[in-house]
């Protein structure tokens, strides 16, 4: 995989070339297979399928068509280009295989789902690369928001940022039911700005207010906050997570495809299309304001105070 990903990656940053998302998606593509009635996965007697690359390890319940993504980038699932280019890889698989239906994303490293946007993919890089970086991000989430499978986020850990996007991005959000965990999108306390497609997407789990003043401030919400405020719509303890996110997508799948799917589309596409209409400008934008030099210092106060915090 390590071959291929900058392969890949320089495909999603080519501007001549179609991006992997030019491809519709929830939008006018042909609904799944509904297996009719919804079944149990864990009573399933199926065969599992496991690829994986440097970063994710998937797993395919062919019985249920119920896939797991599993973050496995240490320390901390830093959304790096390199981590976005496996995730967007294995992610187009699975769309690809139309026994695949619904998608877990959880994570291999203990109490942290994603700790959002690598800041070190931000700092002093040349403008080729923060176009490329940029453009993989905008892919990730047009994936994920605009997928026709059922998404499910299985937040075993942290998720500030760019992981909490992750989590925004898809149809249901279960979180470990553990205080220290937090979520949000803190970029406000980088000295940084979320983007109009992080916010819609906040918007539309949270509602206006509740976004409005948690970008404002960059808040980390607890657990037991987030679920409050409805960023996340449940927590279980973090054992029942996995089962539990199974059980969602199987009620979920049970519903004809092609109902849930036009409904779906229908919610995003205003969204979507808003950053696929302006896909260009935004990258231009992002590098116009990541290389200011007030920014630049910023992110290199954070970094510091990340690593004072640890020694
Ligand atoms: C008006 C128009 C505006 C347009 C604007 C356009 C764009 C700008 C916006 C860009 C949007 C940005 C989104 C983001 O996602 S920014 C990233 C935000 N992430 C964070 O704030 C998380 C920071 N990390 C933490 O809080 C903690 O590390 C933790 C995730 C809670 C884990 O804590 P712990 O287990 O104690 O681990 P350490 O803190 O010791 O970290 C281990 C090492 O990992 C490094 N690290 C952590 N996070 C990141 C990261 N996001 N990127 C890169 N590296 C990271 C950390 O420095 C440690 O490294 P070391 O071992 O070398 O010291």
């Amino acid at each position: 995989m390590a071959a291929v990903a900058p392969t890949l990656a320089r495909r999603i940053a080519r501007p001549g070339m179609l991006p992997l998302c030019s491809r519709p998606q929830a939008w006018g593509r042909a609904a799944r297979q509904s297996p009719g009635l919804p079944r149990a996965p864990s009573l399933l007697l199926t065969q599992r399928r496991a690829f994986s690359n440097n970063k994710i390890l998937v797993e395919l319940d062919e019985g249920s068509g119920i896939a797991t993504m599993k973050l496995k980038s240490p320390p901390v699932n830093s959304l790096s280009l390199d981590f976005l280019t496996e995730f967007c890889i294995s992610l187009e698989k699975l769309e690809n295989n139309r026994g695949c239906r619904g998608v877990i994303f959880t994570s291999a490293i203990p109490k942290i789902f994603s700790s959002g946007l690598d800041i070190t993919e931000m700092c002093r890089k040349s403008t080729e690369h923060y176009a490329e970086f940029w453009r993989a991000v905008q892919e990730m989430w047009l994936r994920v928001y605009g997928s026709n499978m059922v998404t499910v986020a299985a937040i075993n850990g942290s998720s500030p940022a760019g992981g909490c996007l992750l989590a925004l991005s898809c149809d249901y959000r279960i979180m470990a039911e553990n205080p220290k965990f937090s979520i949000g999108l803190n970029e406000a306390q980088l000295g940084i700005v979320a983007p109009f497609w992080f916010k819609d997407t906040f918007v539309n789990v949270v509602g206006h207010r509740v976004a409005e003043r948690s970008l404002q401030l960059g808040c980390l919400h607890s657990a037991p906050e987030a679920l409050r405020i409805g960023l996340v719509d449940e927590l279980v303890p973090e054992e029942k997570l996995q089962d539990k996110a199974a059980a969602v997508i199987a009620q979920w799948l049970a519903l004809p495809d092609h109902a849930r799917q036009l409904t779906k589309s229908m919610m995003r596409k205003l969204v979507l299309d808003r950053l696929v209409a302006h896909r260009e400008e935004d990258i231009q934008n992002f590098i116009s304001f990541i290389t200011k030099e007030s920014i630049q210092k910023s992110l290199h106060m954070y970094m510091e105070m990340l690593k004072k915090k640890k020694g």
